[in-house]
Formats: C-alpha cells, sequence, structure tokens
C-alpha cells in the first residue's frame, strides 16, 4: 500500500534549506495521495520528543503504558560502554586459560559460550585427513585428533541457512573455518585412494592455509592490518623497541620539570623567566612530514562506534556511502601490553582502505593527493601522554593501513574518565596537548586529530579554549615549539553531564566552526610569529578541519549542518546504526523509504560480512550473531519515513506503538530481543540454547516489552 506523503519542509541536496534550522519545522499542506480523510483532517499537533505517526499505523495502548513510554529515554550513553569480548580470547579462556576481565563502564554482560561441543586441535583443523601438522602440545593436548569423530559427535550439524552453502567459500573459494565451519559440506569431499584409503580433504584454496602460520584462523578474506601474533607477544614481553618514543619522553620529563619549578617561582620573577628560556633545550626529534587530509561536503563521516562500529558494520556503510570510517576506539595501555582484543580492533575492510571521494568545493589543504589517501582512521584514548605516543609509534609502525591517528577526549565511560583518559582530556588541555605533540613527532607521516566535546559539565563549555589550544599551543610550548600539530578537530556538541537527553547544540558547534576558519585564515599571520624552522608543525599544511557531530538523522540535517553551521563535513553516529543507508540519502540527496525487505538485504549483508571477518565456525557465528544483535537494538528504532507525518525525522523523537505497512516491518520495529533473536535466526540458524543477550540499553520500554 502506498503511504500518504509526509510533511515537509522546502529544501534541497545542496542544503539550500531557506532560513530554517534543521531543529525548527515547518508543516506543509500535503494532501494525501492514499487516504482521503488524513488529508482533510487537521494536522495532528507534535509533541516534544514524541514521533507522529500517522494514525492509521498507531495501536492503541493503554493510556498508562503510552505515559511510561513517552517518559523513557533511551541512554545511549550505556551503549558506548566496551563490553565485548573478542573470540580470540574466549577461545583462550576456553582453553582454560585465565578470563580477561572486560573493559567498560557496564556491568559485565554474559553472552553464553560459543565453541563445539568438543574442541577440534588446531594441528588438524584446516589439513586433509591424513596430514596433520604436528601438534605443539604433544601428549598433554587434550583437544580432539579424530576428525570424523569430531564431525560426528563434536559439532553441531551443518546450517541450513544460506542454502547449506558457506557464503564466505562461495564468495572467496576458500573457508578459514576450515572442518570447523558449519557450511563444511559445501566445501569438503571425500577422496579415495588408490590402496582403498578413503581421506577426507577440505576443497578449494583451504588446505593452503595450513603449514606456514600458528593460527591459520587469523587470515580473513578483505581484511587488512592483521598484526601477526608474533608482534603482540613480543609487546607482551616488552621486546619491542620503541626509542623514537624513549628519546622524546626522556627530553619531556626533563622540559616538563624545568617548566614545572620556573611556574612555581611565580610570574613576578623575569630573572627566574629569562632562565628558563636559556636552559630550553630543542627536543631531541622533529614531527615528520605529513600525508595531508581532506574533509569536505561529499565525505560524510562514519562516527568511531564502540561495539556497534565493528569492522562489518562499517563495511555495510561505506557501501551505503560512509566515506571516512573510525575504528572503535583502543585503549592505549592495552595496545602497548601486546592485548589482542584492543589489536583486534584495529582491522579494516580493504573497502576502507580505498581513497575518499574527492569533488571539492571548500578549502583543500596544501599539498592533499586523495590518491594517497584513505578511508579508514584508528582512534586511541589515553590517560598520561608516555601511554598515546608510545602507542603512536607503535601503531604507526605495525599497522600499514592508517588514515589518521584520532584521540578521543569525549568518552564519558566513567572507568575511563576517571582514569583521566577520554573526556578527562578536555580538563587537562596542557596534558592534551603533550600528548599530541609527541604523538605527531613519533607518527611517521600519519596525522594526528582530535575529537572532543563541548565540556565537561552543562555550566562550563570549554571546547573554544581548546580548539585555540590544540590550533596554536598553550603560549609557552607555542614561542618554543611551533603549533602542537593537530589536523582536524571533531565536535560532539553535548557536554559529558548531559547524556543523550538533550538535543545536541549546533548553535555553540557553529562558534567553534566560525574560530576555527578564523585560525585558519589568520594562519599567514601565524606563520610570521612563529619561527621559521617550526612551520611544519603547523598541522596540515596550515589547515585544521573541523567536523561536527550530533544528532545527525538525515541529509537534511547534514547539508543544513553544513551551510548554517559551517562545519566541513558532519560525523554521524546513531543515525547511521538506526538507518546506515543515510550515507545513500547524502549521496543521493533525497529520502529514501527503504522497503522492509531492502533492510533485510541489510541484515542479510551483515550477517556475510560477519562470518568473513569472524569465521563461519560456531565461534564466528555466535560472535556474529552477538554483534547483528547488538546492530537490531539500533535498527529496530527506525520508523519508516512513510509512516511519519513530519519530516525531516528526528533521532531524538520516540513511537508510540505503531505497526508497520507490513509484517516485516513490524518486526523490524520491535523492541524486544527475542523478535531481534528470530531475525538472526532468519540468517544464522537457531541459536545454541545456552546463547544469551542482554541489550546494553535498559529502557523501561524495553522492560515492558521484552517482559510481555
Ligand atoms: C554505541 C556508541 C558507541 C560509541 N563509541 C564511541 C567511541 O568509541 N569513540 C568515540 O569517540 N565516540 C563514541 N561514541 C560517540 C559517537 O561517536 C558520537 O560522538 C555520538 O554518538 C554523537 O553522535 P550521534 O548523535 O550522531 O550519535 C559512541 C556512541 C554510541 C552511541
Amino acid at each position: 500500500m502506498a503511504s500518504p506523503q509526509p510533511r515537509e519542509r522546502p529544501t534541497s541536496p545542496s542544503g539550500e534549506t531557506g532560513d530554517e534550522r534543521a531543529s525548527k519545522r515547518i508543516k506543509l499542506d500535503v494532501s494525501s495521495p492514499t487516504s482521503q480523510d488524513a488529508a482533510h483532517k487537521a494536522p495532528r499537533p507534535r509533541v516534544k520528543g514524541l514521533a507522529t505517526i500517522k494514525e492509521e499505523y498507531l495501536i492503541p495502548v493503554p493510556a498508562q503504558a503510552a505515559r511510561a513510554e513517552v517518559a523513557d529515554v533511551i541512554d545511549d550513553d550505556a551503549a558506548e560502554g566496551r563490553t565485548a569480548p573478542d573470540p580470540a580470547s574466549q577461545q583462550a579462556s576456553q582453553k582454560g586459560g585465565r578470563r580477561k576481565k572486560q573493559k567498560g563502564q557496564n556491568k559485565e554482560r554474559e553472552f553464553g559460550t560459543f565453541s563445539d561441543a568438543v574442541r577440534l586441535c588446531n594441528s588438524v583443523a584446516w589439513t586433509p585427513e591424513f596430514s596433520p601438522r604436528p601438534c605443539k602440545h604433544g601428549d598433554r593436548c587434550n583437544a580432539l585428533h579424530d576428525l570424523r569423530k569430531y564431525l560426528k559427535e563434536g559439532r553441531r550439524k551443518d546450517l541450513e541457512v544460506f542454502g547449506g552453502k558457506c557464503p564466505v567459500w562461495e564468495t572467496h573459494g576458500k573457508c578459514p573455518a576450515g572442518w570447523r565451519c558449519l557450511f563444511l559440506s559445501s566445501h569438503m569431499k571425500e577422496i579415495e585412494h588408490e590402496d582403498g584409503r578413503k581421506e577426507l580433504v577440505l576443497v578449494g584454496d583451504a588446505s593452503k592455509t595450513s603449514g606456514e602460520d600458528d593460527e591459520p584462523n587469523e587470515a580473513r578474506p578483505g581484511v587488512m592490518n592483521i598484526v601477526p601474533p608474533r608482534v603482540k607477544l613480543d609487546l607482551s614481553r616488552k621486546k619491542v623497541n620503541l626509542d623514537k618514543s624513549d628519546k622524546y619522553l626522556e627530553w619531556l620529563a626533563k622540559d616538563t620539570e624545568m617548566y614545572r619549578k620556573h611556574y612555581n617561582k611565580g610570574k613576578d620573577d623575569v630573572e627566574e623567566s629569562m632562565d628558563y628560556r636559556a636552559q630550553y633545550v630543542e627536543p631531541p626529534l622533529k614531527p615528520s612530514e605529513k600525508r595531508r587530509i581532506y574533509f569536505g561536503r561529499e565525505t560524510p563521516v562514519l562516527a568511531p562506534l564502540t561495539t556497534q562500529g565493528n569492522l562489518p558494520f562499517r563495511r555495510l556503510c561505506v557501501e551505503l556511502g560512509a566515506q571516512l570510517t573510525y575504528s572503535e576506539m583502543a585503549l592505549g595501555l592495552p595496545l602497548l601490553q601486546g592485548q589482542k582484543a584492543d589489536w583486534t580492533l584495529m582491522r579494516a575492510h580493504e573497502s576502507e582502505i580505498t581513497p575518499p571521494r574527492f569533488t571539492p568545493s571548500g578549502p583543500i589543504a596544501q599539498g592533499y593527493d586523495n590518491s594517497k589517501d584513505l578511508k579508514f582512521g584508528v582512534q586511541i584514548t589515553a590517560s598520561a601522554p608516555w601511554i598515546a605516543i608510545k602507542s603512536a609509534e607503535t601503531l604507526t609502525r605495525f599497522l600499514p593501513h592508517l588514515r589518521l591517528l584520532d584521540v578521543n577526549c569525549g568518552c564519558p565511560i566513567d572507568m575511563v574518565f576517571k582514569s583521566g583518559a577520554g573526556s578527562a582530556l578536555l580538563d587537562t588541555p596542557a596534558k592534551l596537548e603533550r600528548m599530541i605533540r609527541g604523538m605527531n613527532v613519533v607518527s611517521g607521516d600519519v596525522p594526528i586529530t582530535a575529537k572532543i566535546r563541548m565540556g565537561v559539565r552543562d555550566d562550563k563549555h570549554t571546547a573554544q579554549k581548546l580548539i585555540e589550544r590544540l590550533a596554536f599551543g598553550g603560549a609557552d610550548m607555542r614561542d618554543q615549539l611551533g603549533a602542537p600539530g593537530c589536523a582536524a578537530v571533531t565536535l560532539h556538541g553535548r557536554t559529558r553531564q548531559q547524556r543523550y537527553t538533550k538535543a545536541a547544540d549546533w548553535g555553540y558547534i557553529a562558534e567553534c566552526a566560525a574560530q576555527i576558519k578564523l585560525f585558519n585564515e589568520t594562519k599567514s599571520d601565524l606563520a610570521d610569529t612563529i619561527r621559521e624552522t617550526e612551520e611544519n608543525t603547523l598541522p596540515n599544511g596550515g589547515h585544521m578541519y573541523f567536523v561536527g557531530n550530533g544528532d545527525c538523522y538525515s541529509h537534511v540535517e547534514y547539508f543544513d549542518h553544513l551551510e548554517n553551521a559551517r562545519v566541513d563535513s558532519v560525523m554521524i553516529g546513531r543515525g547511521a546504526i538506526i538507518k546506515p543507508w543515510i550515507f545513500e540519502e547524502i549521496e543521493k540527496g533525497q529520502y529514501l523509504d527503504k522497503s522492509a525487505s531492502e533492510r533485510l538485504t541489510y541484515i542479510e549483508k551483515f550477517v556475510r560480512y560477519g562470518m568473513e571477518a569472524w569465521g563461519s565456525d560456531e565461534l564466528g557465528l555466535n560472535y556474529t550473531r552477538r554483534f547483528l544483535l547488538e546492530f537490531l537494538s539500533f535498527f529496530n528504532r527506525y520508523i519508516p519515513i512513510g509512516l511519519l507525518e513530519y519530516l525531516p525525522p528526528s533521532l531524538n523523537e520516540r513511537p508510540p506503538a505503531y505497526r508497520g505497512r507490513n509484517d516485516l516491518e513490524t518486526l523490524l520495529a520491535s523492541k524486544n530481543y527475542k523478535d531481534w533473536i528470530k531475525i538472526s535466526e532468519m540468517f544464522l540458524g537457531p541459536a545454541p540454547s545456552e546463547f544469551k543477550f542482554q541489550p546494553k540499553h535498559k529502557s523501561n520500554s524495553y522492560e515492558i516489552e521484552a517482559e510481555g
């Protein structure tokens, strides 16, 4: 059934939205093509925070339940917490290793065990039946070596989804899951030797993966930035020499101490002040020339998203038009300790290492070469300069595909904040500056950027001051060292304190954008005031990009922010998880009323990409299921635009109970996690009986619906 057209304010893909800000919406008299009644009725008033669904799709609910729904706010802050186990560390824990504590503010969530009934030894997991590799553990190995026994008793039957054909093998002609694949019968056979012996073999290229690598299951088709286990082991044993960082940190410690002494002597002591300058020693290393980066109207940015922004999800977004992507935030210290889970976050899909779209209409950094640029950047946070600096050296040494290194100065999570990292850096600008300077020195040609919030507290917005510092450096440091070298700043228009209840403040973002524009325009003045030798410290050839972030949920808002807030580009977080085709809307400059079956194809893609990234074995499959459910915990919030009375849709509006235009659309809107599991079963087969899922969002309506 075609649905009546929603009311919309005039706009164009070029962003010519008239004098209306996205936040102010006007109603247009648009008559319904299908519903005479709806066309003649007076438009229903818009209730703050509530999505106005066309009457014909509303489900009557008792008044009390409706009130509870309106009062209910989804706590997206909770979703930023990190509670994800990674399959490799899980496997380790199942092997009897000590279970590592998961990071993140939220309570540890349990997802059940993801393993075969009996564990197959890696020495036989990828090889033909008669040619196992030597088992590293010899007689002490308690895993199964008898392949036929494993296939009979050690694992589930093959799955029937995807016609029983392994999606990974179908695409790549090989399957890294080997004998553990849950679509095994599609890529194995029994061959008969001349002597009559029958041997099970994997077909395709799978058998080639055995032999050289200790962990052939680490290799994944199309996955880049895979760091060999040897490197992680060396890091864990402190055997990686970080000499650039060591030299720089030694200098930094002396300089900081000298400056501290000088500062404590009091400002009136001119002699002492001169003394500091006289004693100042140049740092042992200078930042090298950085690859230039670019942010523009044609490069919508996918936000760094803990848990949600995993590789399969980013791949889907890139396919739908995202031009720039970020890893989930990694913590510096675990990276330096070689922890697998954090290094796994650094992986990128091959589609992310291609150049972003480049059809510039705005400023371009001098010397920008689009062919050398790529989409994928990495985000870290750290509580101390030495951690950030050493992480920068380590990451740039071992990851070949890095657009930039972003410092997260916005993470609100208690555990991160209290350690002095994430949004705590907003209140320690001198420390942040030292981090960025040092990272710049040791990161080779990889640029350094920062993602900030408006401030920590609601009553004190500090971003403007911080941006000035990131652009030029603190007064003392600027004179000696030039600018810190921050190539871009992203501002999320909220404070740490405010959580997600209030709208992002695009007015404040606009003020900061104007400030940066001024900085960029006066950079030539700056060049006069700093010493010639420090010119290379000016970020990005003297141009610092500025990206705005917060609540963007349609191409209309995207272009509105470009036009009115005058940011270089807009970063999109929750909007992309709820409707990943927002990037396609931006590219086409129009709303796309995706049908439920189209939306289902995105779910299927996520599953395929999940299996490619994590494996089509029990472990990988359930990992895929778990992250699919995380995705669905946002995806269900999409209200098809054909059901809305008003456009643009708003991220912060919650719908009353409604039904979709067909059963599938209704199912996709369900807030009940049991329905999400049902959806996962369409592509991943039945969830194991012990499989559990607890969404991070603990909203009232979720509880009501999940329980009812
Ligand atoms: C589930 C989730 C995970 C997030 N993880 C990160 C992260 O790892 N690093 C980061 O800088 N911001 C993170 N954020 C914040 C987003 O990048 C973004 O700044 C915020 O969601 C506001 O943008 P939006 O209104 O478009 O969602 C996360 C947000 C959400 C909802």
